[in-house]
This record gives structure tokens, C-alpha cells and sequence, in this order.
């Protein structure tokens, strides 16, 4: 067998790593992971929308000792990132989410695994713990099967996840013009251990006619009662775009929403999630945890959420682009990266703890005339 060459680029950036990952990939898992829905609008703005904002450092502050930790799960993570769960891993690494949640225990921050994984969330939560402290939450749609979807929610329980992540934006997958001309299909001998469907099964159907055999277009709120009443795991709606929204998970006495358009997958031309923020954690009103993920990939783009409302980040694509370039290692890298960026623009836009980000740290660019105060 031959060696594979050293890996010779500098990977500096997350920017650097999508490059990189990007040439390594087969063009059709590359198109699977990287491409949004239909015009591709959301995904390309979930990034670019985070420019409309400025960093309004306060200069001469001692931000020596600064502690970029926050508290999550009855647990501190290292800074406020975790890791969304995201299907099919093991085409960007044999290893896939197991590589992942060994990274993220190295680098001290969460983990959702996706119904969608390769690996079993027995194998996932144990990979991670080996390692080091970690918490994962167990990402699931609503499914046809209720019986199977109870197992899930049983094997999560105890594998010891703190959260189930019910996916609130897929009745049915967006409209993905890749896989359809990709005829897109995972490849041979990947399994779905958590959906019960061997990579036989897998390959009878497309992703698309697989994914709408298994999850259903008849979900509703309804569901959050009927999860309350069956675990004491916490419940968390991920999708969640609107502050009417948000009053909703309120009202079902929800833990936790995650600000989402699933990575510009699902929905086009929805707002990116940044735009979408303010509104929802202005709603929420210190009543519901507000996360967000899409298209996080610096840290300003961090500190820049967290100042207008969010508790924490989550990254996608990123984790992906990392298990591509080099499996755990490229994780662990993408962390580094992220946890570097963030702490350094803390240090230098002048916040010593992450309770002191707040709107007075950032401006608003107008097109004609000075920066807009928040
Ligand atoms: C390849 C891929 C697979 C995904 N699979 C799932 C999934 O199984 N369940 C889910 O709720 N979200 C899934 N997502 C959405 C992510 O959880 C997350 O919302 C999104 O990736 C965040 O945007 P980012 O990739 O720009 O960071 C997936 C995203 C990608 C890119
Ligand atoms: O592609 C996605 O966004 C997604 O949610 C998914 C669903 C099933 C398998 C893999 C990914």
C-alpha cells in the first residue's frame, strides 16, 4: 500500500480547510456536504451576513486571565461552540462521528449526533468519553415508526445524552438539485445503526425517497408533550427562525432552541441566522436557552452571534471539512482554529469573560453614512 503524502498545506483558517477538504472528497459527497437548497441563497448568506457587523473594541482593558468558558449541561465547555449533528460522517472519514466526539472531548466542547449517523450513539458517547469530559444530545426527526423512534430515545437515555434535538425545519428534505443530479446515494457498506437500516437497505431507495420512508410530514408541536411524557432528557427545537416561534417552545416548556435553516439545506431563502437572532432572543426573554448554527467560520462570527443574543455556537460543515482533511486530528484542528480566532478577538475587541459581550462591542455598517450603534 502506498503512504499518503504528508500533509503539506498550511491549514490556518476554516476557509483553508474547506479548500483543502474540498479537493480530497469524491465530487459527489463534496457537493452532498457543501451545496444548500435550491438557489443556494441561504447558504451563502448564513456567512456573508455576519459582514454587516463591525467590532467596536474598548482599548486599554487588562484582559489578562481571560476565561472564554461558558456553562452548558450542568458543565462548562471550553468556549461557547459545540458540534451539530450532522448524517453521514463516515464519507468524510471511516471513523466519522467517532472521530468527532473524540475531538470534541479533546477540545472540551459538546457534540448532537444525528439520527443520521454512522456509528451507534453507544459507540459515539463512549468514543468521547474515552477521552475526556463531553455531553452529546441526540438529534431526531419525527418518524414514522414510533416504536423505533422510542428505541432511539431509550438507547440515547442510556448512552447518557442530556438533550434530544427534535428537527423541526424537515418535514421532507429541501430541494437539493445536487443529489438529484448526482443521483446522490451514500456509499457501499455505510449502515444507519440508529434508523435500524443496513447499507443494503440504504441502497434500495434514494436519500431522499429513504429519508421520507423513515421521517414524517405529519409532525407537529403535539410532539413535544408526547417526548416529555415518555423521557427526562431535556428537549431542544432545532429550526427555529421566527420569535413566534420561540414563544411557541416557550409555551411547550421547552429547553432550548437552536436559531437554524439547517445550513441553508432545507428552506431557500430564509434568513440567514444571524439576521434571524436578534429578533428571537429579544422574545425569549431569558425564558428559553438560544443557540444558533449556519455558516459560523471565524470567531469573530462567534462573538458576533453571542453579542446579539445567543448563549452558544454550533458548526456544521466545518466538522466535515475537518474529519476530510485528517479524521480527529482535522476536528481537533477546526476546534483549535476556532477556539484560537474567538479568544484573540476577545482579547482584543477588550472582554475578559464571555458575559461581557453584548451589543456595545459591535456596530451595524451602513451603506451610506457611519457606523450604525446597536
Ligand atoms: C452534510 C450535512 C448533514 C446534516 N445532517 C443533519 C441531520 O442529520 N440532522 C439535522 O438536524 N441537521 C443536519 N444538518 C444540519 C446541521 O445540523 C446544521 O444545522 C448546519 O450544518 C449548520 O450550518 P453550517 O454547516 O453552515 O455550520 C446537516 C448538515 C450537513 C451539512
Ligand atoms: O442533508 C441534511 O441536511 C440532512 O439533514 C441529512 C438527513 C439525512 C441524512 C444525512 C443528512
Amino acid at each position: 500500500m502506498e503512504t499518503p503524502p504528508p500533509l503539506a498545506e498550511k491549514i490556518l483558517s476554516i476557509s483553508d480547510l474547506e479548500r483543502s477538504a474540498s479537493k480530497t472528497l469524491p465530487a459527489a459527497t463534496k457537493d452532498f456536504y457543501n451545496s444548500g437548497a435550491t438557489g443556494q441563497v441561504t447558504v451563502r448568506e448564513n456567512s456573508s451576513a455576519f459582514q454587516k457587523y463591525r467590532l467596536l473594541p474598548r482599548v486599554l482593558k487588562d484582559v489578562s486571565g481571560i476565561n472564554t468558558k461558558i456553562s452548558l449541561f450542568d458543565r462548562e465547555i471550553e468556549f461557547p461552540l459545540s458540534v451539530s449533528p450532522a448524517g453521514i460522517q463516515a464519507m468524510a472519514h471511516p471513523q466519522g462521528e467517532l472521530a468527532t466526539s473524540r475531538a470534541c472531548a479533546r477540545m472540551g466542547v459538546n457534540m448532537g449526533v444525528s439520527s443520521f449517523a454512522n456509528h451507534s450513539v453507544e459507540q459515539i458517547t463512549a468514543a468521547g468519553t474515552e477521552v475526556g469530559p463531553i455531553d452529546h444530545v441526540m438529534q431526531l426527526y419525527t418518524m414514522t415508526d414510533r416504536d423505533k423512534q422510542v428505541r432511539i430515545i431509550r438507547r440515547a437515555e442510556a448512552a447518557g445524552c442530556k438533550a434530544i434535538f427534535l428537527t423541526a425545519d424537515s418535514p421532507v428534505l429541501g430541494v437539493r438539485y445536487n443529489e438529484w443530479r448526482n443521483g446522490f446515494q451514500p456509499p457501499d457498506g455505510i449502515s444507519y445503526p440508529m434508523l435500524e437500516r443496513s447499507s443494503e437497505d440504504i441502497r434500495k431507495q434514494s436519500h431522499d425517497d429513504g429519508f421520507s420512508s423513515l421521517n414524517s410530514d405529519s409532525h407537529s408541536w403535539a410532539e413535544v408533550p408526547w417526548l416529555r411524557s415518555i423521557t427526562k432528557m431535556q428537549i431542544w427545537i432545532k429550526g427555529v427562525l421566527t420569535p413566534e416561534d420561540v414563544e411557541t417552545a416557550i409555551e411547550y416548556g421547552c429547553d432550548g432552541v437552536i436559531i437554524s435553516n439547517h445550513g441553508g439545506r432545507q428552506l431557500d431563502e430564509t434568513p440567514a441566522t444571524i439576521d434571524a437572532l436578534p429578533a428571537c432572543a429579544k422574545a425569549a426573554r431569558g425564558r428559553i436557552r438560544i443557540h444558533i448554527d449556519g455558516g459560523i467560520r471565524t470567531g469573530s462570527d462567534i462573538f458576533k452571534a453571542l453579542a446579539l443574543g445567543a448563549e452558544c455556537c454550533w458548526v456544521g460543515r466545518p466538522m466535515l471539512w475537518g474529519l476530510a482533511y485528517d479524521g480527529e486530528a482535522g476536528v481537533q484542528l477546526m476546534l483549535e482554529i476556532l477556539k484560537q480566532d474567538f479568544k484573540r478577538c476577545m482579547q482584543l475587541t477588550g472582554c475578559k469573560s464571555v458575559s461581557e459581550i453584548s451589543t456595545a462591542s459591535l456596530g451595524l455598517v451602513c451603506t451610506n453614512g457611519p457606523l450604525a450603534r446597536l
